[in-house]
This record gives C-alpha cells, structure tokens and sequence, in this order.
C-alpha cells in the first residue's frame, strides 16, 4: 500500500480533499532554499556525528553495513534539557476547538516564517514494513535536531533500493504522505509546554516547542495508525510476539500498555529459552480486519536504558542515546553510563539485530490480548471471559503514568488514570477502537487478559512473576478461579498474590475501581466528543458492581 505525492495537474484543486491549509503550509515550507535534503542514512550519521551537541562514544554499532551505516560508525548521544519525556498536554487536533485552530493557524504560519530564517533538513522515511501497509513519511527539522533526524531515520524504514521496490510495487490508496515538520526551538507563552498539533484529515503534523525523540516518534505513529484505521486495520499501541510451540502450532500474544509498564520487558523476554520466539515489535503495529494477521510499523526499538547497565548485552544494539550520562573505561574510552543516574527516562534506538527473531509481519490471527494495568485491586493476572467485558476493560484500561511523560505541574505521577487501548495517539472516535477490538474478541476468537505490572494492594508484582504467569497461560497450566462475585473473570492463581473476598475492605476497593470505570464512561460521554462508548460498555461494567 501507498500514499500520494505526486498529483496530476488536473487533480490539484483548492476542493482536493488530500490537501488542506495546514498540509499545504508544512509542504510549502519543505522546497525552500533554507531546507538541505539528508537522502541516506550515511549521510545522516555524519550530520549528527559533526552536529555542535553530540558525544561521539567510542562504542562501535553493530552491523554497520546492514543498518545502511559507515563501518566504523559509533553510538551517538544527545542529552537535552530538564524534558526528558512525551508532553501529552500539548496534543491538539484540528478540528476539535474551532477557536483555537483560527488562533493556531496564525500562529503556525508565523512559527513557520520564523523557521526560513534558519537552516533546516527534510528527509524521507517508511511507516509500515509490508507492501500491505506502507505509508511514506517527511519529517523537516532546524539546525540543531540532527540527532532526533538519524534517530528518526533509524526508528522508521530509511528508504533504499529494497523498500523503493516493496513500495513502488504496492498498491496505492488515496491518502497523502505523511508530513511532520519540527522546530525545538520555538516559544510562546500561550503553550509554554509546546504544541503537537495534527491535522489527521490530512496526514499532517506540526511539532513545536519539543525535543524529546518521543514526539516525533509518537506524531509520525499517530498519523500512520490514522490511515490504518480508516482501511480497516486495528491500531496498536503495544507489543507482539509469537511462541512457536509444536509443529504447526504458534500463539501469537499482544501487550497493550501505556509508556513504562512492560510492553518492552514483556515482548523481548527470551523466556530462559524455553519457547522459539518471534518478536513483531515491542510498540506499535496494525491488525487486519480481514484475517487478523499483524504488520510491525518500524524496524528498530527506542528502548528504556534504566535496566542496561553498560556492560549489558543489549548495549552492543543501541544506535542513539538520549538523556544518558557518559563516562571513561579503564581505557579512557567513552561509554555510557545508564539506568537513569543522570536524569529518568534514558533512551536509546536499538537495532532491529537485537531481536535475532525479528519479523515484520504475522500471518497467523492474534490469540491473546493482555492489558496492562496498574489498577492495585488487581492480582497480578485476570481472564475475561466475556467479548464486550474484554472490550470494554480495554476501553477503561486504568494504569498509572511514568517518567516517559513529562506532566503538567500538579499532576500526581502516582495517579491512577484511565487511557483507553493505552493509546493516547488517538485521533479518531474511541468507539472505532471499541469495534475494532470487539470484533477481535467476538469474531476472531482472541482471548483477554489483564495483567496487573504495578502493586497488588502494597505488593510489587514483579516481572518475574508476570512473565511465569505468561508462561503458564502459554503452556496451558494456569489455574484460574472465579473473581469473587464478578461474573465474566476469573484471577490466575499464584503464591504470592491471594485476592481476599472473605476482605469486606478488599471488596470495596475493586468495587470502588469498577465505579471509577463506569464513571470514565459516563463523564466521557458528557464531556468528551471522541470518547463516546455504546451504552453495552457501560451496562457491562455496571453489571460488576457490587449493590449489597
Ligand atoms: N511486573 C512487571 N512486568 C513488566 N515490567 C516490569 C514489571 N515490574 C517492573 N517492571 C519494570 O518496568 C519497566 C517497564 O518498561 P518497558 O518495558 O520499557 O515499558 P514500555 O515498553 O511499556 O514503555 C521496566 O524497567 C521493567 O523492568
Ligand atoms: C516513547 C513513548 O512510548 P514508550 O515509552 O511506550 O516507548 C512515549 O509514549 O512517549
């Protein structure tokens, strides 16, 4: 599959829906003088290696030559400010609050004025690694972003001779590329935490104000799973993998979590070898409706480094680094040093090669999605049973923020909050979503589970313990019992973790979470336009609540 931009001249027409005012300012913006194109991911390693804020490490990329880089080609690492996470506040889509969209396009055309006064890069990428789904993207950024410019060429699929051919022999659809343009550097004292403002109608996105690596790998996913979701994909904010069990026989397993709660830890664990695994991608990747088969959207990771130390194996696959600190070896040579001393949430794009299992597409249809939650009423494990309870959860999945974010002042990071699907990149109605995975649970026969990453009541759930209970759902030896009166769930039975029904406080406490959720539903479809969810999901959870 993929997108326009070229047109007949006949075709371009102010009534052409493919083009809109916004798309047409950040196009217009990319053939100026002041917009040097970077074509390759040579070039771009060396316009990052030279760029004033970069630490060139002494330690060696592997596989240079496949990853399309010179061979002596060296971790980089750009450290920011004091943002060192994805600032959800700034998220605007036009559309939305015609008011401000009046204010906003002034103020886009002046931000965007004000970068032709400076040098700036554009480069081209893919999203989407199967000729099934591809979309071509275009990111532009100032002087100074050359390290968020190579860490996006390596996140996305740079374009070669390989993925031209996938690509040129695809079938097209009647969607324009993607454009994001970037500048770091911006102010205004109406959006003192920035703007990622996006035009979803039209593919197009303006990031201002950030630095963060994140945003313009969570803008550029944002618009990809838009066009996927309007061809009949289900998008995907988690991780997926695949056992391979005995001949023949697979489970492919999906992880939906918000930013910090396991779908890296869960996708990658290798299991102490116990299973062939395949990894799709720990973050983002798309669902056919059609077949239930799964497309990986990018090739490489961009990981937490806080569980790397740096004589970790996973450090010989990290490309970039971001908001890491760096110090000597008893060589005098400059390597990092992680697990979040210097500040919370380092990151790195590690390399494809560090999945030796990596694929990017699974043919077989999706066994078993898990939610993760942080919900403390809840035991490390629970099984819905029923497809509108699995969806419905998935529509309230309550978690709690980490790090990755950047809160606005007075948010409490310990709070519990409700993300739908864990996927704050939405852009459409969350009742799109709803169907979406309902029909995965109803027609495709999925499974649901939920695990519970955080605390059970004031007792860590370990990862270890989430990965043992994957296991034994894997290998069919779960027990699982009735969730006290809650019909529709059960819990996996483990040692540590014994919800107490006999607990009248205990009760009330998942009681109370039940409420919290049908109280998201009905706030939402008062306040919430997008958020709307069919009156079966609140009956759902209602049907949970204990009335005695
Ligand atoms: N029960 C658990 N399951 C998974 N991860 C856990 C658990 N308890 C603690 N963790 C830690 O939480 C962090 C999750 O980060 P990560 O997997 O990168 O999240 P994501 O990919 O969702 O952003 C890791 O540092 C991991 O070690
Ligand atoms: C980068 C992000 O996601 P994750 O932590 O899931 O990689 C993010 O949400 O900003």
């Amino acid at each position: 599959m993929s997108t326009k931009d070229r047109f007949l001249k006949n075709e371009i027409r102010r009534s052409n829906h493919l083009f809109s005012p916004l798309r047409s300012i950040v196009e217009t913006s990319m053939y100026s003088n002041n917009v040097q194109p970077i074509t390759s991911l040579d070039q771009a390693y060396h316009t990052a290696h030279d760029a004033i804020n970069t630490i060139v490490t002494d330690l060696p990329v592997k596989f240079p030559d496949k990853l399309g880089l010179p061979s002596n080609a060296k971790i980089l690492v750009e450290n920011g400010n004091s943002v060192v996470g994805r600032t959800a506040a700034a998220k605007r889509i036009y559309g939305e609050n015609p008011e401000e969209d009046a204010k906003l396009k002034t103020l886009v055309l002046d931000a965007i004025y004000d970068g032709t006064k400076t040098n700036r890069y554009k480069t081209t990428a893919y999203v989407g690694l199967d000729p099934e789904f591809m979309v071509k993207a275009h990111l532009t950024v100032p002087k100074g972003q050359e390290n968020n410019l190579y860490s996006w060429l390596l996140n996305f699929q740079v374009t070669n001779e390989f993925y031209n051919d996938l690509y040129k022999n695809s079938q097209e659809i009647n969607e324009g590329d993607i454009l994001i343009y970037q500048d770091a550097n911006w102010h205004h004292p109406d959006y003192p935490l920035g703007l990622a403002y996006f035009d979803s109608a039209h593919n197009c996105a303006i990031i201002l104000g950030m630095n963060y690596f994140g945003e313009l790998k969570k803008a550029t996913l944002t618009l990809a799973w838009n066009i996927a979701h309007n061809i009949g994909y289900v998008s995907c904010h988690g991780g997926q993998k695949k056992f391979v069990l005995k001949e023949n026989e697979s489970y492919v397993a999906a992880f939906f979590g918000l930013s910090g709660s396991g779908k890296s830890t869960l996708t990658h664990a290798k299991h102490n070898n116990k299973y062939e695994v395949e990894v799709l991608h720990d973050d983002a990747f798309i669902i056919s409706l059609k077949n239930g088969s799964s497309i990986a959207l990018e090739p490489a990771y961009f990981d937490k480094t806080q569980d790397y130390p740096a004589d970790h194996p996973e450090v010989d696959y990290f490309v970039t680094v971001q908001n890491v600190g760096v110090t000597q070896d008893e060589n005098g040579n400059k390597v990092l040093l992680t697990e979040d001393l210097r500040n919370g949430n380092g990151r790195t794009i590690k390399s494809r090669y560090s999945t030796p299992n990596r694929v990017d597409k699974f043919e077989e249809p999706i066994n078993a999605v898990f939610w993760i939650m942080k919900d403390d009423s809840l035991p490390p494990v629970l099984k819905i049973n029923d497809p509108i309870l699995a969806t419905t959860f998935g529509a309230t999945l309550a978690t709690k923020r980490t790090t990755a974010e950047r809160l606005k002042k007075g948010v409490d990071i310990n709070k519990l909050v409700i993300e739908p699907y864990a996927n704050p990149f939405r852009v459409y109605p969350l009742i799109d979503d709803y169907n979406n995975f309902k029909y995965l649970f109803e027609e495709l026969g999925t499974d649901c589970y939920i695990l519970n990453t955080g605390f059970f009541l004031d007792q860590k759930i370990p990862k270890e313990v989430t990965l043992g209970a994957i296991e034994s759902i894997i290998d069919d030896t779960a027990e699982f019992q009735e969730f006290g009166h809650l019909t529709d769930i059960q819990y996996m039975v483990t040692e540590d973790f014994k919800p107490d029904f006999t607990d009248s406080s205990y009760v009330s406490l998942v009681d109370e979470r039940m409420k919290m959720r049908g109280e998201f539903i009905r706030e939402q479809a008062q306040k919430n336009a997008l958020n709307v969810l069919p009156n079966e999901a609140l009956k759902a959870i209602l049907s949970l609540i204990n009335e005695s």
